[in-house]
């Protein structure tokens, strides 16, 4: 387990990572969400021994974190850095002897990471022949190459088609399933969403919402209402315990108090029509942001 007690960073006076506290479980996948300037590169960059902490304790296995001399740990860095001349098998397997695989079986597991991203011809081409987001798959082969426990993936989705997005996220959620241990972060709640069991929100870096994402739903409660019907149902915008309310093509989306109301709306309607779809859903994570964070969210 990843544990992180009060983590603090200053820069200066500025505070870019304010008392935060997590457990991250082993064989997971944990997201890490928030804008631009939340702390996550930060927190990442204290996790690995990278940047050095004001104050608090992070620890993994009991014991303190060293990328630098563990090659149990992979990372995929925001800011990529790959040798534009070198070709990637060179780099990749010059890379991978650094984390202490031997050269034959790095150009063996190089090769089948090329295959699963169908793009086998990349081994002998340099670096800058790729597109950035080809050279982004690399990076990513680079920091999975020797197999490692601990993996912490910063942006991996950014950048990428749609088409890789799905290939990689394929990728992390197999490697989650042979035991790594991944924590990424994105701007993007729904891979969030999707990929993570537990996560934390930070906003400012403080932590604004933390734990199991089931947990954080169900806490929120069901809130969000649609209700198609043949008949308007443009009344339910004044229905008490409504508190928005979106008229939309077959009939009304409305976010609701709580789920009581729901019954109210559901006996208001009876009897009016042919009603063709009535679902209370969970919120989405984008909904909690907002609720905890505020609109102004980009
Ligand atoms: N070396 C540094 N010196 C001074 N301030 C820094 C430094 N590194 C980060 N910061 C500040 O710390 C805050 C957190 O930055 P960080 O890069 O961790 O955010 P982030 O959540 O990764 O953002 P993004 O999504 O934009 O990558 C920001 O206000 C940033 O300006």
């Amino acid at each position: 387990m990843l544990q992180l007690k009060e983590v603090t960073k200053k820069f200066g006076t500025h505070t870019a990572v304010d008392q935060l506290s997590l457990e991250i479980p082993e064989r997971e996948m944990y997201g890490f969400l928030g804008g631009n300037g939340a702390g996550k590169t930060t927190t990442f960059r204290m996790i690995l021994g990278l940047l050095d902490k004001t104050s608090g304790d992070i620890s993994w296995e009991g014991k303190a974190v060293n990328y630098e001399k563990s090659h149990l740990i992979g990372y995929l860095p925001e800011e990529r850095g790959l040798y534009p001349k070198l070709t990637v098998k060179d780099q990749l397997t010059y890379l991978a002897r650094l984390r202490g695989m031997g050269k034959t079986e790095a150009i063996k597991e190089l090769k089948s990471w090329l295959d699963r991203f169908q793009v086998p011809e990349y081994l002998n081409k340099k670096v800058e022949e790729l597109s950035k987001g080809n050279q982004q798959k690399i990076q990513f082969i680079s920091a999975v190459i020797h197999k490692p426990k601990l993996l912490i993936l910063d942006e991996p989705f950014s950048g990428l088609d749609p088409v890789n997005v799905e290939m990689l996220k394929e990728a992390v959620v197999d490697l989650k399933e042979q035991g790594t241990s991944i924590v990424f972060s994105s701007h993007r709640m729904e891979h969030v969403e999707e990929l993570c069991e537990h996560l934390c929100i930070l906003h400012k870096g403080k932590q604004v919402v933390q734990g199991s994402l089931r947990e954080i739903k169900r806490s929120f409660g069901k809130k969000n209402l649609s209700v198609y019907a043949d008949f308007s149902v443009d009344f339910l915008s004044n229905f008490p315990g409504v508190t928005k309310y979106k008229s939309v093509m077959e009939g009304c989306e409305l976010q609701i108090e709580n789920e009581a109301v729901s019954q109210g709306i559901f006996t208001a309607i009876q009897g009016k029509g042919f009603v063709r779809k009535f679902e209370l859903e969970e919120p989405s994570l984008n909904d909690i942001f907002i609720a905890k964070v505020g609109a102004s969210y980009e």
